[in-house]
C-alpha cells in the first residue's frame, strides 16, 4: 500500500524556486530516504508532506488524505522531527513529552521514549539546559510519542556523536519493525545505507534519481580501486597491460590500480607470478557517496569566450 505519494509537487517562495517538479512514493513499513545538496528543496518537501507548507502546484497525499486540507487527519497518524525544533526554554523534557502525548489518541509511554532515547536522566532538566544532541533526541522522541503510522525525521542524527547516532539508527530501525513507514531526511550516506530500503536523491528542486542504495551504487558500474605498496620492483606499465586493469598510477611508494571485477585476480596470479608481495593492500569499491556524488555534480557553465 502507498502511504505517501508526492506527485509533481512544485512550491516556491516569491521568485525562488524551491521544489520544481518532484514525485515520488512511500510504500508501508518502507523506510524512505532524501538525499540532496543544501537547498535542493528537502525540507520544503516534507513540510509539505507534513502540511506545514501549502503546494503551489502538484499533489501529496499522506494515507490518501491531502494534508494541506484534511489537516486534523493526517496531524493524527503522522509525526514530525524537523530541523531546529524549538521549545519554550522553561519547559522540562519530561513535561514536554506528556504534553505532546496528550494531543493524541494512542500515545505511547513517554517513560519508555525516554529510556529508549537515553534521556531518562534529563526528564527533569529544562529545554533551555539541553546540550544540542539532547536537545536532537528529544525532537525525535516528540516525533515517536504519538505512535505514529508515518514518521518524518529531518537530519535524525545531525549533531549527534558517533555512539548516539548508531543508537538512534537502532531506535529507527526498532520503529520500523512495529510497521511506522519512515520518511527521512538526511546528509549522511552512511545513515542512508543502512536505514534506508531506497532513497530518492533530489538537486534543485527535482528527482535526479530514485532506487535502493544497492542499486544506485551498482549503477557505477562494478569498478575496483586496488591500492597496495609492492614489496620489490614492479613496472606501472606490466601492470597496466594485465586484462581487466584500466590504470595504473604511482603515488610515492603506493601503486593504485583501477579495474573490472576481475582485475584483484588477474593482479594477484601476476605478483605470485614474479614473486613480489602486496604489501598494505586496499580494495575499495563504489559505495552510495560516489553514486550521489556522481548523480548531483553539476555541469560547470560553458566558459565565456
Ligand atoms: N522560508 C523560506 N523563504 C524563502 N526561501 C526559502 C525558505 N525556505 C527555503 N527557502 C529556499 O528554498 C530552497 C530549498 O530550501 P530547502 O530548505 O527546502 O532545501 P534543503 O534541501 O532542505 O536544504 P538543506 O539541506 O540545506 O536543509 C533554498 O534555495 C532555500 O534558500
Amino acid at each position: 500500500m502507498t502511504v505517501v505519494e508526492v506527485t509533481r509537487l512544485r512550491k516556491a517562495y516569491g521568485d525562488r524556486v524551491a521544489v520544481r517538479d518532484l514525485s515520488f512514493s512511500v510504500a508501508e513499513g518502507e523506510i524512505f530516504g532524501l538525499l540532496g545538496p543544501n537547498g535542493a528543496g528537502k525540507t520544503t518537501t516534507v513540510e509539505c508532506v507534513a502540511g506545514l507548507r501549502t503546494p503551489d502546484g502538484g499533489a501529496v497525499r499522506v494515507l490518501g488524505h491531502d494534508p494541506a486540507r484534511d489537516r486534523a487527519a493526517v496531524t493524527a497518524s503522522l509525526g514530525v522531527q524537523l530541523q531546529d525544533s524549538e521549545l519554550q526554554p522553561n519547559l522540562r523534557v519530561g513535561e514536554a513529552l506528556e504534553l505532546f502525548a496528550s494531543f493524541y489518541p494512542r500515545p505511547a509511554d513517554p517513560g519508555e521514549l525516554l529510556d529508549a532515547l537515553g534521556l531518562t536522566a534529563q526528564a527533569g532538566t529544562r529545554f533551555g539546559k539541553l546540550s544540542g544532541g539532547q536537545r536532537q533526541r528529544l525532537s525525535i522522541a516528540l516525533a515517536l510519542v504519538g505512535t505514529p503510522k508515518v514518521a518524518i525525521l529531518d537530519e535524525l542524527t545531525t549533531g549527534l556523536d558517533p555512539a548516539a547516532r548508531r543508537d538512534t539508527w537502532e531506535l529507527i530501525a526498532a520503529v520500523r519493525d512495529r510497521g511506522v513507514t519512515i520518511l527521512l531526511v538526511t546528509h549522511f550516506m552512511a545513515e542512508a545505507e543502512r536505514l534506508c530500503d531506497r532513497v530518492a536523491v533530489i538537486d534543485a528542486g527535482q528527482v535526479v534519481a530514485c532506487d535502493s542504495p544497492s542499486a544506485l551504487t551498482a549503477r557505477l558500474g562494478t569498478r575496483q580501486r586496488i591500492r597496495f605498496i609492492p614489496s620489490g620492483p614492479l613496472g606501472a606499465d606490466e601492470l597496466a597491460v594485465l586484462p581487466g586493469v584500466e590504470s595504473v598510477s604511482r603515488h610515492g611508494e603506493e601503486l593504485l590500480v583501477v579495474g573490472d571485477d576481475d582485475a584483484l585476480s588477474v593482479l594477484t596470479a601476476h605478483l605470485a607470478r614474479t614473486g613480489v608481495l602486496a604489501r598494505r593492500l586496499r580494495i575499495e569499491q563504489p559505495s552510495l557517496d560516489d553514486a550521489y556524488l556522481a548523480l548531483t555534480a553539476r555541469t560547470p557553465p560553458p566558459a565565456r569566450p
